[in-house]
Formats: structure tokens, C-alpha cells, sequence
């Protein structure tokens, strides 16, 4: 019979997920999927539009308690998706220690926008901000929770290319600082290999295909090992030239 098990551990793995599914009507979106983070690793996903990466992303947050399969996940841990999904009748301080316990902390907030890059930006109203600044805003909400586990379903993929760029460098440099384990959900394959110490590809509802990234930090998509495993990622999406939408 299946399990359904959240175990709040710290280690030895971030994620342990055993033998995972979640179907929606007759459609088993996840099937019998395996997936191991180790504690501080920045896994980067890819895969069709459809295949279940958000689905996957959702249940490792908490989000849906309809799987049948074994996952365990730190206590401590944040989500942040492509829309920043802030709080409109809230400040922006205020929404990035919504829900904490206690009073709103309004210094810590305002530490957590510092560090983003938008700690000017700690007064004013959600709609005021730049969807760059949003995007910073609900990274911040995410970091102030100080999670062991930080999941990201495509934070980037509503910015502008140089945005985006800006971001990424971002998202590297708190990696760096905070420690936790990230999951990056994103559709574009270069960004996986700039950020990630991993890829993996997900087809037909399991981890069909893993890169490990081995060139050092900060990448050179001119490096011909960047275009190699660039390359096999593409052959697994089943795109050959061109990003893989
Ligand atoms: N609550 C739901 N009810 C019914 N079907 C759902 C539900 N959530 C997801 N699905 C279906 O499950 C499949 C996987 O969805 P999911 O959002 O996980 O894909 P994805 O890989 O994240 O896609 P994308 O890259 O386009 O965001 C899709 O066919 C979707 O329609």
C-alpha cells in the first residue's frame, strides 16, 4: 500500500523522495519518481511544458498532500514563483514577514530587502514596484524564513533578458551566502547550467536524464564543456537547436 510520509530531517539529504506519484483523473502526472538533494545543493529542472515540474515543486512545499510515495524535506523550507504574488493591500515590508509568528518585524524585513537590492523600496505599495523589484520582494519573503530548502518555479521567466540577468546573478550570490538547497524549476537550459550543481530532465513522470555541472563558478557559456552538456540536455528535451520552449 502507499505511503504518504512528510519527516522534517536535516539531513543526511535536503529531499529524499521515494517512489513518488500524484495523478490527476486517470493521468498519472508523477510516477514512481526518485529524487535525492543533499543538504546546501543547487538543482536546477528541466522539462516539456506539462511533464509535472510545478506538481513536483508543489508537493515538496507542501502545497498538495495528494501524492502516494515517501518524501522528506526540511522543516525549514520557502517557495517563490514566477508571479511574486504580493500581498496588494500589505506594504512591501509587511508582505515579506507576512505570516511569520509574532508581531511583523519590520527590521527584519527591511534586512531582508537590503540584501536583495530593494531596501528603499521597504514603504511602499506592491503595485508601485518594477516586476524586477516584485520578483526581489518575494525572493526576500523566502530568505527571511532562513529555509534549508529554497524551491523556485520560474522566478525569472516573466523578466526582461537583462533582468533576468541581474537576477540570476543574484539568486547565485545568495546561494552562496545562505547555504540552503535550491530547486530551480526553469525552462531555459543555459540558466540551469549557470546556476546549478545539477540538471535534471523530466519526462513521462520520472528524473529521466541527470547532468552533473562541473565547470567552475562563474560560467562561460563559450566554454565548449558548456556547450556539450548543453547539447545533451537539448537531445533529452527533445530540442535540438534554440531554447527549449
Ligand atoms: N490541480 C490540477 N488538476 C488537474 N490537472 C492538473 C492540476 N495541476 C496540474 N495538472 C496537470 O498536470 C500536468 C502537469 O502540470 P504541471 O503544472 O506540473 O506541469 P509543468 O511541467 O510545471 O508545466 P509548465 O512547464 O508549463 O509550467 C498538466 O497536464 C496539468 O494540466
Amino acid at each position: 500500500m502507499a505511503t504518504q510520509l512528510y519527516r522534517n530531517l536535516r539531513n543526511p539529504a535536503a529531499v529524499a523522495v521515494r517512489g513518488l506519484s500524484r495523478a490527476f483523473g486517470p493521468r498519472r502526472v508523477i510516477d514512481n519518481l526518485d529524487l535525492t538533494i543533499r543538504p546546501g545543493e543547487f538543482v536546477a529542472l528541466l522539462g516539456a511544458s506539462g511533464c509535472g515540474k510545478s506538481t513536483l515543486l508543489r508537493i515538496l512545499g507542501d502545497l498538495d498532500p495528494e501524492f502516494e510515495g515517501e518524501v522528506t524535506v526540511p522543516a525549514r523550507r520557502a517557495i517563490a514563483f514566477q508571479a511574486p504574488r504580493l500581498m496588494p493591500w500589505k506594504r512591501v515590508w509587511h508582505n515579506v514577514v507576512l505570516g511569520l509568528p509574532g508581531r511583523p518585524d519590520r527590521r527584519r524585513a527591511e534586512r531582508a530587502l537590503a540584501e536583495v537590492g530593494i531596501g528603499h523600496r521597504a514603504d511602499v505599495w506592491p503595485k508601485v514596484l518594477s516586476g524586477g523589484e516584485a520578483q526581489r520582494a518575494a525572493l526576500a519573503r523566502a530568505l527571511v524564513r532562513e529555509p534549508d530548502l529554497l524551491l523556485l518555479d520560474e522566478p525569472f521567466a516573466a523578466l526582461d533578458a537583462l533582468t533576468r540577468i541581474k537576477a540570476q546573478a543574484l539568486v547565485a550570490e545568495l546561494w552562496q551566502r545562505h547555504g540552503c538547497a535550491i530547486l530551480l524549476v526553469t525552462h531555459d537550459v543555459e540558466e540551469a547550467i549557470l546556476l546549478a550543481d545539477r540538471v535534471l530532465v523530466m519526462k513521462e513522470g520520472v528524473i529521466a536524464h541527470q547532468e552533473r555541472i562541473a565547470l567552475e563558478r562563474p560560467r562561460d557559456v563559450a566554454d565548449p564543456e558548456f556547450a556539450r552538456v548543453r547539447g545533451t540536455l537539448l537531445d533529452w528535451l527533445g530540442v535540438r537547436h534554440g531554447a527549449a520552449h
